[in-house]
């Protein structure tokens, strides 16, 4: 609702966000470099170090047949499907309910040796965006996941290094109506996923383990999701 207190910076967060995940690997000048690809799937990341700790963000892009934005949108989302597909996820819960598209989350993650357990609090906001390309196409569907503090759970204040991180899914939906003017199937749809993340580990890692870690973890994440949603939606009506 656009009476809470966090409003503003969710607002701003979301159209920075929404515009980075739109600009091309190329068109944000050098640096990104390509670490991991399979099929469709590109993994790009930029090596940055903030104190010492490696904050390298990352950024993926995806092409999916068969699902459209709002289907991946809500399955990212909505924490009743949470477990079925973060693998990493040892705990989590809503801490708050601020409206009907925006969450906040308190989540702790399997524990990666040699590294400390970690945790996060974020709030997490999902919207529908105007395509401007195309009026009359499917419309941009996007999460933004931006940490956040909770009075409920103070940074570093039990076992876990709390990080902080800041994530955009953006999804764009396109629709190839068959020639014969059947009905539109999911055969006909398409989605390009754009994952966005940069995550500050918090306490120290080696930079070795963080990369390695993002190295394997980020390409089985991104895999495993979309499909999970290939599969919860396979047999249902099309969500536009
Ligand atoms: C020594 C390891 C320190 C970092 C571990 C870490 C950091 C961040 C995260 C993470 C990554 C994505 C999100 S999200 O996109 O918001 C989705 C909701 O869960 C939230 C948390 C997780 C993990 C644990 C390892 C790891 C690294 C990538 C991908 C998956 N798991």
């Amino acid at each position: 609702a656009n009476s809470h207190r966090l409003w503003p910076e969710i607002d701003r967060v979301v159209k920075q966000e929404v515009s980075m995940a739109s600009l091309g690997v190329g068109e944000c000048g050098s640096g990104w470099q390509l670490f991991a690809e399979d099929g469709e799937m590109r993994m790009f990341r930029r090596e940055e170090e903030m104190d010492g700790m490696v904050v390298d963000p990352l950024k993926a892009v995806h092409v999916v047949k068969g699902i459209t934005g709002h289907e991946v949108c809500h399955y990212f989302f909505n924490p009743q499907y949470r477990y079925d597909w973060e693998t990493t996820l040892e705990h989590m819960i809503v801490l708050e309910t601020v409206s009907e598209d925006t969450l906040i989350f308190h989540q702790t993650h399997k524990r990666i040796w040699p590294a400390s357990q970690r945790d996060v609090v974020f709030w997490s906001h999902t919207r529908r965006l105007p395509n401007d390309q195309d009026r009359d196409g499917p419309d941009i569907w996007t999460v933004v996941n931006n940490s956040t503090e909770h009075p409920d759970h103070p940074a570093n204040a039990g076992k876990c290094v709390r990080i902080f991180l800041t994530v955009c899914l953006l999804c764009q939906t396109r629709v190839d109506p068959p020639k014969d003017g059947a009905p539109v199937s999911r055969d006909d749809i398409t989605c390009k996923i754009t994952y966005c993340s940069v995550v500050n580990p918090g306490g120290w890692a080696p930079a070795s383990v963080l990369r390695a870690v993002y190295k394997r973890e980020y390409p089985k994440f991104l895999k495993r999701f979309t499909a999970y949603v290939k599969n919860q939606t396979k047999d249902k009506p099309i969500m536009y």
